[in-house]
């Protein structure tokens, strides 16, 4: 069976043209961190295994416009703006620093390219047979793949034991505010302008508003973020969230919080965004070069047919669930950002290893309270289990302990000693609830925090266990050891 489907992943798009119909026990919808990783892990599990991909490339928003073209700029960017102006206190003199932003857009898009056909390896190598089609519902069991330009050359009905659909996100339309992915873009547009903006205006002081916005800024644009809660960072612990605020306006970010978009209109080469301060009722119009509309992603069913047989959609369009991953059929599944849960690649990619787990097995498991989340701005933001906020309004009682980057040996040599760490622990047990870090390399730092929620280990079992030196982990040891006792170092 597995042989089999490795010779069909070869010629895939030919031999199912040729079929018109064909069998599996898999099939999945959309191929995006989710799907993916589902197709692999089902094919892996021994299943005659199908994914179907409309895009023309497999990695989903992820791979092609999320994830990784944003951290292809945002690590270049930052590069360039160390050189600029955090090179001479080094004793590093580099002249006549200068942007080639073509060869910059080449470097991400290569990385991009190189990384979604690295899934196509992955799909020969592990035997998922690869539709380039859009899939569509035609029976509780039957798929229809329709053709996309460079896809499949005519339709196809698969016939499916079991149907894992991971159809993904899409960007949030502003009412009344049409995208034009040129000068009022989304977070599509914004990764691929070919200038650099004087004025950036963002609305949304999200994740990728404060993470774009870092990209431009580094570049020189002036940038505005204009959001309408009071505080910026979305889920962020509060301490957090203001600490990533000071930090971003010292990079010459502007923010205006409390503040309420009324509509945006495009003038030739510029952009007119009109503004209500929600507390004073204060209009105002902010002129931009370019706007990014960045208020949020809602799940994508648009051409999956669900209607034909009656899958359930919540209020928010996602498709509803139940604890194993299971819509009102039991053979048909639904993972990913077209379901509930944060939209992020690696929770939809554990969430397509245990469903694929689940068809095997019956079993498959998700730890919704250990998902991290990482914001990729410098200082880096990442956090992992309960925030302060949410600690207070649970009624749990809890202690906290805090270590500064500027008293770690690592980040001091590094001349990079932004930020603190912070651990939240149970007040008498002592374990891990939360880990909020905010500082140089906190995106990696976070996965150990990870693996003490994951194991229920408390304060002390990480702070007694050695950490090498000199190293910025050892900020994560200190802050335990501050919570349920004293730090060495501060
Ligand atoms: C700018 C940006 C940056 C991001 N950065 C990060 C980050 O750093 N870290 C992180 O964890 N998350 C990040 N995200 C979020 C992340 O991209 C998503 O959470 C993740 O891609 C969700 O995976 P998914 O498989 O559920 O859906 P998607 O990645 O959206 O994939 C779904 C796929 O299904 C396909 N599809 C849909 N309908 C059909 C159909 N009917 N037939 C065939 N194919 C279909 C779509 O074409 C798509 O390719 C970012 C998002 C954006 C926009
Ligand atoms: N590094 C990462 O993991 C990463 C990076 C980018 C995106 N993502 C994911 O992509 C998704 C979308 O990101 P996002 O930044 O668009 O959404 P988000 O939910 O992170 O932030 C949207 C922000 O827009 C604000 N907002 C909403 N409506 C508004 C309005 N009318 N006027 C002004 N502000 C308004 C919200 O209060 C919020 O702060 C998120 O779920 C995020 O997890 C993740």
């Amino acid at each position: 069976m597995l042989r089999n489907s490795v010779q069909r992943s070869f010629f895939s798009t030919s031999a199912a043209a040729l079929a018109k119909t064909a069998k599996h026990d898999v099939v999945v919808i959309g191929g995006g961190p989710g799907g993916y990783v589902a197709a692999i892990k089902a094919a892996q599990l021994g299943f005659n295994t199908a994914c179907i991909e409309k895009r023309g490339t497999l990695g989903g928003t992820c791979l092609n416009v999320g994830c990784i073209p944003s951290k292809a700029l945002l690590n270049n960017t930052h590069l360039y703006h160390q050189i600029q102006h955090d090179s001479a206190n080094r004793g590093i003199i580099v002249d006549n620093v200068k942007m080639d932003i073509v060869k910059f857009q080449a470097a991400k898009d290569k990385v991009v390219k190189e990384l979604t056909g690295g899934i196509e390896m992955l799909f020969k190598k592990n035997g998922v047979t690869y539709y380039k089609g859009n899939g569509s519902f035609e029976g509780e069991h039957e798929i229809k793949v329709s053709p996309v330009p460079n896809g499949v050359e005519e339709e196809v009905i698969l016939t499916a034991d079991n149907i894992i659909v991971a159809t993904g996100s899409e960007v949030t339309p502003f009412p009344g505010i049409t995208i034009d992915e040129e000068r009022i873009v989304s977070s599509t547009g914004i990764l691929s302008l070919k200038e650099i903006p004087k004025k950036l205006a963002i609305i949304g002081g999200g994740i990728i508003g404060l993470e774009m916005g870092s990209v431009y800024a580094r570049l020189g644009s002036e940038v505005t973020i204009v959001e309408f809660q009071p505080a910026i960072g979305a889920s962020m612990d509060d301490e957090v969230a203001k600490a990533t605020q000071k930090f971003l306006t010292k990079q010459g970010f502007k923010f205006k919080t409390s503040t309420k978009v009324l509509g945006a209109t495009r003038n030739g080469d510029t952009v007119s965004v009109e503004v209500e301060g929600v507390k004073n009722g204060k209009k105002e119009t902010l002129e931009a070069d370019v706007l990014l509309v960045a208020i949020g992603r809602r799940p994508y069913v648009q051409g999956l047919n669900a209607e034909k047989i009656g899958l359930d959609v919540d209020k928010r369009g996602r498709l509803v669930i139940d604890n194993n991953f299971n819509t009102k059929f039991p053979h048909i599944k639904v993972i990913g950002d077209v379901t509930f849960g944060p939209m992020l690649a690696h929770k939809a990619e554990e969430e397509g290893v245990a469903a694929a787990e689940i068809i095997k097995t019956g079993h498959g498991h998700v730890n919704y309270a250990n998902i991290p989340s990482v914001m990729y701005s410098h200082p880096e933001v990442a956090w992992v289990g309960k925030t302060e906020q949410e600690l207070k309004q649970e009624g749990i009682k809890y202690k906290s302990g805090k270590f500064p980057f500027i008293a770690n040996s690592r980040a001091k040599t590094n001349l990079d000693t932004d930020g603190f760490v912070k651990v939240l622990i149970d007040a008498e047990s002592e374990r891990i609830l939360g880990a909020h870090i905010i500082g140089p390399n906190a995106g990696e730092m976070i996965a150990e925090a990870g693996l003490a929620l994951e194991y229920g280990a408390s304060a002390e079992d990480v702070a007694r266990v050695c950490h090498a030196h000199p190293t910025l982990s050892e900020a994560f040891k200190e802050a335990n050891l501050a919570a349920f006792s004293k730090s060495i170092n501060f």
